[in-house]
């Protein structure tokens, strides 16, 4: 059953001026029938403003594409509504809902120049003809490709096969442009540069909504405003990625988003902001944000955790005074950084890793002691907490 009431043409009777870009109200997906059928979205709710960047982060198969798809049109809800500009699409055909889409694969055709596959959409929605060739040459030279209009797609390299993709895809002018793992073909190096350049194309597109999915929280962190996490065809936090980042709501978002240690620890005292907690035995002080740590998850110990992430803690001589004790149990040089796994006495079966700037040459065994800011050790509800 849908939750919102259409009237005529399609117009939601919930539609506003003031409505989103985008609004998955209530949306489920299920693939399949009968016995076989499965849950690929349930109760799904997600607003996404005019100019407005969210990325939707979570592990493979936890139904990011196809929200993604639900919102395109390529799947057909099975409840709930989506709504562009406050006007239900949800059962109007994907051409007709003026929305760019960008995938993985690039999905060019490969015996069409490199302006015809941009203009190729613009057909599609029924531009004029006399409009095309110029919106394809802006298009193009929005990604910086108005040289190789001319080239066939496989005469290029993946990065400017995407960079093709994205201006199919930003020739219609969308309000809403739908990105699904972008920059999952490329290596590491392309990727980088085209994180870029997608902060520069965002900047030219003041308008537009974007819907970015990805499972790589670097790219989510680098380009959007807000992140919603999804596990399990269900969203389970959303907020702006400095919230996300610096007071993880579950303990799952924590450790997704940029591999934080949690570990187990007990919580003393609640003064404000700061905790003063025991980790492996030992007496620190920790940042308690309110109201994420509620009082009732550390007073009656419903599992709250420790989150250090990698970068937070520095690494000292053993015995330096306000130093935890601590041995290293693993190294591994990365570059331009050393990621060093330690343990503490009370924790031996709990590893901490921690990144240390260049190749630290400390080998296995070596005691040392580590240092954290209160700021870098943060209270998060663990997963038996009750939200
Ligand atoms: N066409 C389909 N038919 C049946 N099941 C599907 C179909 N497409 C996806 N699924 C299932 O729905 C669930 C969510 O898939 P989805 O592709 O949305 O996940 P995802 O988070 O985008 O994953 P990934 O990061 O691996 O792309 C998965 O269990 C998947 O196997």
């Amino acid at each position: 059953m849908r939750t919102a009431v259409r009237g005529a043409r399609g117009q939601s009777a919930t539609a506003s001026a003031t409505e989103p870009a985008i609004v998955f109200d209530r949306v489920g997906v299920t693939y399949g029938r009968g016995r076989g059928a499965g849950a690929a979205l349930v109760d799904f709710n997600l607003r996404v403003a005019r100019g407005e960047t969210v990325a939707l982060l979570g592990p493979s198969g936890s139904g990011k594409s196809t929200a993604l798809k639900a919102l395109a049109g390529f799947v057909r809800p099975s409840a709930g509504a989506v709504r562009l500009d406050g006007r239900d699409v949800t059962d109007l055909p994907p051409a007709k809902r003026g929305i760019g889409v960008v995938v993985q694969s690039y999905a060019l055709f490969p015996h069409m120049r490199v302006a015809e596959n941009v203009a190729f959409g613009l057909r599609a929605h029924r531009v004029p003809r006399a409009q095309i060739a110029g919106r394809v040459s802006d298009a193009l030279a929005m990604v910086g490709m108005s040289a190789y209009g001319t080239r066939l797609p496989g005469e290029l390299s993946g990065g400017q096969q995407q960079r093709v993709a994205i201006a199919r895809a930003l020739a219609i002018r969308p309000k809403v442009l739908l990105l699904d793992e972008p920059l999952a073909a490329l290596d590491a190096q392309l990727r980088r540069s085209m994180i870029t350049e997608l902060q520069q194309l965002r900047a030219a597109l003041p308008d537009t909504a974007m819907l970015y999915v990805t499972h790589d929280q670097s790219e989510a962190l680098a380009l959007a405003d807000r992140i919603a996490v999804m596990r399990d065809a269900r969203l389970v936090d959303v907020d702006t990625t400095e919230n996300l980042w610096k007071r993880p709501p579950s303990s799952f978002t924590a450790e997704f988003l940029g591999g934080a240690n949690l570990l187990p620890c007990t919580v003393t005292r609640v003064i404000g902001t700061s905790a003063l907690v025991t980790v492996g035995g030992v007496p620190v002080t920790a940042y308690a944000p309110q109201p994420v740590v509620a009082r009732t998850d550390w007073e009656s110990q419903a599992g709250v955790l420790l989150c250090l992430r990698p970068h937070a803690v520095t690494l000292t001589s053993p015995g330096e005074r306000g130093a935890l004790p601590a041995r290293i149990v693993a190294s591994v040089w990365r570059g331009a950084s050393t990621r060093v796994t330690i343990t503490l006495p009370g924790l031996p079966q709990t590893p901490i890793d921690v990144d240390v700037a260049g190749h630290d040459e400390r080998p296995v065994g070596t005691e040392v002691g580590i240092r954290f800011p209160e700021r870098g050790a943060v209270l998060v509800p663990g997963p038996g907490a009750v939200s």
